[in-house]
């Protein structure tokens, strides 16, 4: 209902409407009708009649106990009866489409007003303000709706990022972007880089779902690049299009049940026919993103040289069923059996014996990808804790009133700004080197980061599910995004390398590279 449709009213005739048979409120500046919902109100019939709420002014009421969204719900916004005459609403609650926040720390400082960045030119911020929109609009509603029913991504929204070619930036700069309009035309293939794609994954995960992000392409992103890599012409020439236009989907499958992600202890075995023209592969996979609803599976095999990765397609002999996780099943996790699948050796991606090779040279990008999503997920929940502190009164004051809670958010701010500095600290070094330098120089520091970032994360999620106590938990109403955060935010800590395992890599990377003449 549009504001100029709807009847103006003093506060005096408001405050007339304070009974159980007439029952209005205000919640900022806008008066509501609450006489009959008063019986179907989820927080119960007596509170409306409690001290200074009925025909009063209930905004910080409201606000205490709920999300702005409440009031967007077509349910609710129906019992809008008017508005207060002469008075503006007050509240700019919930998500602006396509705005930037100005609540401080929300967003990273190059968004921030009169903040600046050596690293961020103008195609990346007309970049950031297309893919916010674009987010906003189709995005976030689709996520929100399937993490809650578990579906995979709408296909219309798959199609829509297609048209757009999100799938193909979301691979990274390099030659498959050649010949695209990129969002309508507003980055060229030839100048999107490393900053270009951190922007996307960073405004995708401000989705606020972390199975369904993983549900829209994950696989495509950790899956693809062999086959971009090391497949053959031809088969690049099939599956790259179909792929990135969202006709098809592509998992990453390399973990097992026995073998976790230890490539060498793999039990999935690949060994060729007589006539040497076919793979046939036997064996399973766990945990694969995607995998539930993929087409194709980029599959690492024992060979008779060792560790071979192959594409294999749908096809006879290859079954997949969903492993319930602790985050939705929009991600589309699979445990995968492989039953003698006989597979062309053309599908074989780099040089048999080679696996180790084409996953190493994937590893980097995919945990870079990973921090930016695990920088902007923590910090989109140091934005509802900094709301709820201001918005939320204990003991007649604001919750920041409380040291304890203050020096919470301390940390929380601080580490979501330590991550986003290095992650562009390293982003930078990635435009300024090739491929195979960037592997040389990059691994250990992207591994240091991606553990260091994801223990923020952890910390940030502990640290919110206090500030905002039970609400933490609960998985509807005010807290709903942190209760999600706390719940999903191990996953960052798992794929692509558990923490520990990272860390460790970081340090064996540094002392490889340690001068053999240096001495204290
Ligand atoms: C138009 C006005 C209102 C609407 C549409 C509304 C709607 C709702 C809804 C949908 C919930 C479920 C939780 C959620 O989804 O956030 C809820 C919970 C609640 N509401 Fe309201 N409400 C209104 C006004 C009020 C007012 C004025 C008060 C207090 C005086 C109040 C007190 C509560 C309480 C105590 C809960 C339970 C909160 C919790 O479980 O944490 N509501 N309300």
């Amino acid at each position: 209902m549009a504001t100029k449709e709807l009847k103006k009213f003093t506060r005096e005739d408001v405050a007339k409407h304070n009974t159980e048979d007439s029952l209005w409120i205000i919640i900022d500046s806008k008066v509501y009708d609450v006489t009959r919902f008063r019986n179907l109100h989820p927080g119960g019939i007596s509170v409306f009649m409690d001290e200074g709420i009925p025909g009063e002014d209930a905004t910080e009421a409201f606000y205490g106990l709920h999300r702005h969204e409440v009031l967007e719900r077509p349910q609710y916004a129906r019992l809008q009866i008017g508005v207060i005459e002469s008075e503006e609403p007050q509240i700019k609650g919930g998500r602006m489409p396509g705005e930037v926040s100005q609540v401080p720390y929300a967003e990273p400082s190059w968004l921030a007003k009169g903040y600046h960045s050596p690293y961020y030119k103008e195609s990346h911020r007309r970049l950031q303000k297309a893919v916010r929109e674009f987010v906003d609009e189709h995005i976030y509603p689709d996520a929100q709706e399937r993490e809650l029913d578990g579906k995979r991504p709408s296909q219309s929204v798959l199609d829509k990022m297609a048209e757009v070619n999100l799938h193909a930036m979301r691979m990274g700069p390099g030659k498959h972007l050649k010949g695209l309009t990129l969002m309508g035309g507003i980055v060229t293939p030839e100048e999107f880089d490393y900053f270009h794609e951190l922007v996307i994954s960073q405004e995708i995960a401000r989705c606020g779902a972390r199975g369904y992000g993983d549900g829209l392409q994950a696989g495509c992103v950790i899956g693809l690049p062999p086959v971009l890599n090391f497949g053959s012409p031809e088969l690049k020439a099939k599956v790259v299009p179909e792929v990135l236009s969202a006709k098809k989907f592509i998992c990453l499958a390399v973990s097992e049940a026995y073998a976790g992600s230890d490539v060498f202890g793999l039990q999935t075995t690949a060994t060729k026919t007589e006539d040497g023209k076919h793979w046939i592969i036997s064996g399973t996979k766990k945990w694969i993103t995607n995998g539930t609803f993929a087409d194709y599976f980029t599959v690492g095999c024992r060979t008779e040289d060792g560790f071979t990765v192959i594409l294999v397609e749908r096809s006879e002999g290859v079954s997949t069923k969903p492993i319930k996780t602790s985050y939705s099943a929009a991600a589309g996790t699979a445990y995968i059996t492989f039953d003698k699948v006989k597979v062309p050796v053309e599908n074989t991606l780099g040089e048999e014996g080679g696996g180790i090779f084409v996953m190493l040279s994937n590893f980097n990008h995919e945990r870079w990808v990973m921090c930016g999503v695990s920088a902007r997920s923590q910090r989109a929940i140091v934005e509802e804790c900094l709301k709820w502190v201001n918005q939320r009164k204990a003991f007649g004051k604001p919750l920041h009133s409380l040291a304890v809670i203050r020096s919470k958010l301390a940390a929380m701010i601080s580490r979501a700004e330590s991550v986003q500095s290095w992650l562009e600290s390293i982003t930078y070094q990635m435009c300024n080197m090739s491929y195979k330098e960037q592997s040389s120089k990059l691994a250990g520091q992207i591994a240091f980061l991606k553990s260091y970032s994801t223990r923020c994360a952890q910390l940030t999620a502990a640290d919110a599910v206090q500030i905002f106590g039970g609400r933490g938990i609960t998985q509807t109403g005010m807290g709903r995004f942190v209760e999600h955060y706390h719940r999903t935010v191990t996953f960052d800590a798992l794929l692509g390398g558990a923490e520990d395992v990272l860390a460790d890599l970081g340090v064996r990377q540094a002392m490889r590279l340690m001068p053999q003449d240096a001495r204290l």
